[in-house]
């Protein structure tokens, strides 16, 4: 057995943390000879509700999991972590402004951002789900002194996974058959799911689908909108394909990616594809054997893609300048 890993989860009582902890703890996350430390981070008015979950993962005797803490505070919370997967935030509320709700999240994740430097191990890894999660991870990077900026992601992966789905019903072939599929800029309804550039059975995508305009459309629009259909249709908002996804991102991160494939994450833009330098945006990313990450180089940008990547930049760089005094 290898040394256990040290995992902190924020928002660990909410819906998401419900479907994702055990999962973690089954080695589904880290795989099924790694031993995990959970490290569960909540407010206070959540703690009964956690030590509920508690009991639960208990009840399961995983063979993985190692030791179990609840906390309330960010030190103990984020002491020694290998991975921070900050999924709580507080939602939008009626009436709430997106700049106030920016703002309210804003103050979360520095100190998080903080916490994290002060407390985590030297190699911690950070991935923001709660959203709005390109700007909250801007935040708690630029709160975390001394931390690299390439240690600290937010998700796309559940847009990446809605995106190749959607392609693959539309062509008659299985999930698995989709490739290259890349989601840019930001995880909200601006976001781009680019076929342009994905591969069905290593074809472009238009060898298989001939319809254009519902590419060009409705495809785009069902994975941008696909939380909200969610939430219509459930009466709740996706938190079990978003745990996946989650599990999808770590395991993207820890694995090396197939030759020739890439994987949707974001990342600190280094100003490619004409993506601002400092900005926390999707874009294609390839693991490499040692472990380290790289945007990969040379995928084409076409006029339509253009427009669209541009379109949600700009709503990024609107996120930034509404949570400029925080970036300080
Ligand atoms: N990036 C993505 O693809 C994606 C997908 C789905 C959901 N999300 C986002 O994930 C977040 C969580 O979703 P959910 O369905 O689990 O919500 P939820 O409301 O069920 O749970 C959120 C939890 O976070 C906790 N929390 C709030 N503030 C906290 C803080 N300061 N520290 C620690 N915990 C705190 C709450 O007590 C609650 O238990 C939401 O912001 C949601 O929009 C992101």
């Amino acid at each position: 057995m290898k040394t256990p890993i040290t995992v902190s989860v924020t928002g660990a009582a909410g819906q998401i943390g419900y479907a994702l902890l055990f999962r973690i703890a089954s080695g589904a996350m880290f795989g099924p000879d790694q031993p995990v430390n959970l490290r569960l981070i909540e407010i206070e008015p959540a703690m009964g509700a956690l030590e509920g979950v508690i009991m639960e993962l208990d009840d399961c005797a995983f063979p993985l999991l190692n030791e179990v803490v609840a906390t309330s505070d960010l030190n103990v919370g984020f002491s020694g972590a290998n991975w921070a997967l900050l999924v709580g935030s507080v939602p939008r509320k009626a009436g709430m402004e997106r700049a106030d709700l920016l703002k309210i999240n804003g103050g979360i994740f520095t100190g998080q951002g903080k916490a994290i430097a002060e407390n985590a191990a030297d190699d911690i890894r950070v991935v923001v789900v709660g959203n709005p999660c390109n700007t909250n991870a801007l935040i708690a990077m630029n709160s975390a002194a001394g931390v690299p900026n390439d240690r600290f992601f937010a998700m796309t992966r559940l847009d990446e996974n809605r995106a190749k789905s959607q392609l693959a019903a539309k062509a008659n072939v299985h999930n698995s058959d989709i490739t290259n599929m890349c989601i840019w800029g930001n995880h909200s309804a601006t976001q781009y799911p680019d076929f342009t550039n994905a591969k069905i059975k290593g074809q472009p995508v238009t060898d298989f689908i001939k319809d254009q305009e519902w590419l060009e459309g409705e495809f785009i629009s069902t994975v941008q909108q696909r939380g909200a259909a969610i939430i219509k249709a459930r009466g709740a908002s996706s938190a079990a394909s978003a745990a996946n996804g989650l599990v999808d991102t770590v395991r993207a991160l820890t694995t090396p990616t197939p030759a020739g494939d890439w994987t949707s994450i974001c990342v600190c833009s280094d100003g490619s594809y004409g993506i601002d330098a400092g900005l926390i945006a999707s874009m294609p990313i390839f693991v490499k054997e040692d472990g380290s990450w790289d945007v990969v180089p040379g995928v084409e940008v076409d006029a339509f893609s253009r427009e669209k990547i541009d379109a949600s930049v700009q709503e990024l760089r609107d996120e930034k300048a509404a949570v400029a005094d925080l970036l300080a």
